[in-house]
């Protein structure tokens, strides 16, 4: 789109936000054209900004959820349990989730066109996205062997669309306008586009009071399940981008939500909100960029398939010794998600600035209690303690290292290399980031490992770990 076309957009979300009564826009910022640096719309400074000024502020009237769309009056059966009919085969009796009813208000506020009173809001929200849901294989191979490709989710998110998103547009055609011309297919690309824009754009807001918020279990207690935030779409606080280090946060009150400048701000400075201190491979996958600040935050995930290969391959452990050691684990709770290296030094202070101190935490606690609990349960089943535990573990961990190097085709060297002679940010380059960051940790982890190797203590990451950052 021409930039013409673009800041008229911008500017017809501008005054429909402006008319929004209760609204405020600051005149210390302006919303922008930032496509030259991917990154689509933002906002700037345009004046030098003091510390906890309001930049602007949104009713909670007009943030587009199941609360405040029509559709929800138009459809109680489909929102509300205690009205969905018993009959599970009218498609309506199973309760939608906070995903599949704010796609589904989206949808409909989506197919009015034009009589939607959310139209100049949809018109500056994109139709394409970055995120791996919409690489070609090439482009997700290189990934190499980040964890990221395999928490992708497309066919489990096409399935929900089939199954409890289409029938109902399907089964209200008086309610759903437009809806002849739109194949099912066409529907499933539409639910995909306002499900990846819930990803990347809603809000977690307060706890949904319509919903049945808690469950009990077994015992009779009252649980939170994690699905009772109410999700929506805020329109301009989601125009923010967002970094690692940022200037600016969404403050959520009772009747609106306000964006608030955590500290100094100069002209010309990008207002930045916080997503959260998330690896570049989970920037990737929700939001479809990185960051070389997000860099802090990586991590290599450890899969219980990869762990207990080591330790079959090291301790030359029987197939049945094996399934008993792993159903202990699973008893134990501990088998279920292998384990996250990580080098988390980067705690950011409030104001969105880096702490100065660095935060080194011991990022090999949960590796080391993981194998020490698979030797204790090995040795108990093969009744057979051949060498002492930390030594084992030592090579086990060289073996996970190892293994989990041979699955990126790369070095980290050739990776710079690549690095330094690829241009724009686009996806190549943000899986040569991600990889890259991975490796840098197994790196860490390898040097902690080799170190402990040459001295036979035992596995200490943290205090290894912090003369590398
Ligand atoms: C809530 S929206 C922010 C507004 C968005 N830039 C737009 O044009 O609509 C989140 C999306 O903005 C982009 N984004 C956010 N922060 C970014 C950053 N620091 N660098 C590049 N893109 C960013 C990503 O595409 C992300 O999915």
């Amino acid at each position: 789109m021409s930039a013409q076309g673009f800041n008229s957009q911008s500017q017809a979300f501008l005054e429909w936000f402006n008319s929004i009564p209760g609204s405020t826009f600051s005149d210390a910022i302006e919303l922008v054209d930032l496509r030259s640096a991917n990154a689509g719309r933002g906002i700037i400074a345009t004046k030098d900004i003091e510390e906890d000024s309001v930049l602007f502020t949104i009713p909670r009237t007009h943030i587009l959820s199941k609360q405040t769309s029509a559709l929800r009056s138009k459809l109680p059966q489909v929102f509300d349990a205690d009205q969905a009919p018993a009959d599970p085969e009218n498609g309506f009796a199973v309760k939608q989730d906070r995903w599949t009813s704010l796609i589904l208000v989206m949808l409909y506020e989506y197919l009015q066109g034009d009589a939607s009173s959310w139209k100049p809001y949809f018109d500056v929200l994109p139709e394409s996205f970055n995120t791996p849901m919409f690489w070609s294989d090439a482009e997700l191979d290189e990934l190499q062997g980040s964890a990221t490709r395999q928490r992708i989710g497309k066919e489990e998110a096409e399935e929900m669309f089939r199954t409890r998103i289409i029938p109902i547009v399907r089964q209200n055609a008086s309610v759903f306008p437009r809806q002849e011309a739109v194949s099912d297919d066409q529907l499933v690309a539409l639910a995909h586009r306002m499900g990846s824009l819930i990803m990347s754009y809603a809000f977690d807001l307060d706890k949904d009071d319509d919903s049945d918020e808690e469950d009990e279990n077994e015992d009779g207690w009252q649980v939170d399940r994690d699905d009772e935030l109410l999700m929506g779409m805020v329109p301009m606080a989601d125009m923010l981008n967002a970094d690692a280090v940022f200037n600016a946060v969404i403050n959520h009150a009772a009747d609106s939500l306000t964006a608030t400048a955590t500290r100094p701000i100069k002209e010309g400075e990008e207002i930045l909100n916080f997503y959260g201190p998330l690896a570049n491979s989970e920037l990737l996958r929700r939001y479809g960029y990185v960051t070389e600040a997000h860099m802090r935050h990586d991590v290599v995930e450890i899969s219980p398939e990869v762990i207990e290969a080591a330790v079959k391959a090291e301790l030359q452990v029987d197939d049945s010794v094996l399934e008993k050691v792993r159903a202990k684990l699973e008893e134990r709770e501990l088998a279920d998600e292998g384990a996250v290296i990580e080098w988390d030094t980067g705690a950011v202070e409030d104001d969105g600035t880096l702490l100065a101190q660095d935060l080194s935490r011991d990022s090999l606690e949960e590796l080391n209690a993981l194998l020490e609990a698979y030797l204790k349960y090995v040795e108990k089943y093969s009744q057979d303690r051949k060498r002492p535990r930390e030594d084992a573990a030592i090579s086990i961990l060289r073996r996970i290292v190892h293994g989990f190097q041979a699955k990126y085709t790369t070095s980290l060297e050739e990776d710079q290399r690549l690095l330094g002679s690829l241009g724009a940010m686009d996806r190549r380059k943000m899986a040569v980031v991600v990889r890259m960051g991975e490796k840098t940790v197994l790196q860490k982890l390898q040097s902690v490992v080799m170190g402990a190797q040459s001295d036979q203590g035992p596995v200490e990451g943290s205090k290894r770990a912090r003369t590398s950052n």
